[in-house]
């Protein structure tokens, strides 16, 4: 086979060459990743496609969401399924004081998946077997650490996210959404019920994925 024919390398090095980390953080994605591996096979967390890239198009990807807002510690990921972006997040958190990450997944297998990555990985996760409608109201309740950051990637469309985290966004977190093609149209729908600052970051693995930063979201007045 052709040198240039072989397949691109999909281990911890995908991340490595594009975020720094601690030999430990490195130990501890990699661990995920191989909990992921085993556990797909009786409980197919992710798409079975993916599962050879998971490195550059789940973990590499993940790790955006912290880029966008780094002094974030405290956080909140949406429909997290097998952890992307949230439980990369509370990884790459691990060694920093006061992080903490709740994951809000309804479905009960992969919260167990959460929940054995967490144990093992000493990550500072939290995963709620939960409806997200009946949990973020009680995340943002939570004065003694309040929310900075709410993420979510291949959750719903922006107004529908918008909706889902408001409880969180207008008691002053942020949101950090992973985003695809459709985002100028999502954006423009959202826009005839919501008030917000917007900003764009590249996809670190997807050419055509943004992560966006949403701020200051108000509802606008019906009428
Ligand atoms: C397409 S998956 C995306 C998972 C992950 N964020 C990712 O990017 O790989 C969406 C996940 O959201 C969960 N989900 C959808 N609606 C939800 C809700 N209302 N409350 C809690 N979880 C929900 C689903 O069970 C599923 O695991």
């Amino acid at each position: 086979m052709p040198r240039d024919a072989r397949p691109p390398l999909d281990d911890v090095s995908v991340v490595t060459e594009t975020v720094p980390l601690t030999p430990a953080i490195a130990a501890r994605l990699t661990t995920y990743v191989d909990l992921l591996h085993q556990w797909q096979r009786a409980k197919n967390l992710v798409g079975p496609g993916t599962l050879d890239e998971v490195w550059r198009r789940h973990v590499l990807d993940s790790t955006g969401a912290l880029a966008a807002l780094p002094t974030a510690r405290r956080w909140v990921d949406l429909g997290s399924g097998a952890g992307f972006p949230g439980m990369v997040t509370a990884i790459l958190l691990s060694e920093t004081a006061g992080a903490q990450v709740d994951l809000v997944e309804s479905n009960a297998r992969k919260v167990a998946f959460l929940k054995t990555v967490a144990r093992t990985t000493a990550a500072p996760a939290r995963a709620h077997a939960a409806r997200i409608e009946d949990v973020v109201a009680g995340l943002a309740a939570d004065r003694t650490a309040p929310v900075e950051a709410v993420s979510a990637r291949a959750l719903a469309p922006l107004d529908r996210l918008l909706a889902l985290a408001a409880p969180l966004m207008l008691a002053g977190a942020a949101g950090i959404f992973h985003k695809g093609r459709d985002l100028a149209r999502e954006v423009e729908e959202a826009r005839a019920h919501w008030r917000f600052d917007l900003v764009e970051h590249p996809s670190r693995s997807d050419p055509e994925g943004r992560i966006v930063v949403v701020r200051d979201l108000a509802p606008l007045e019906r009428g």
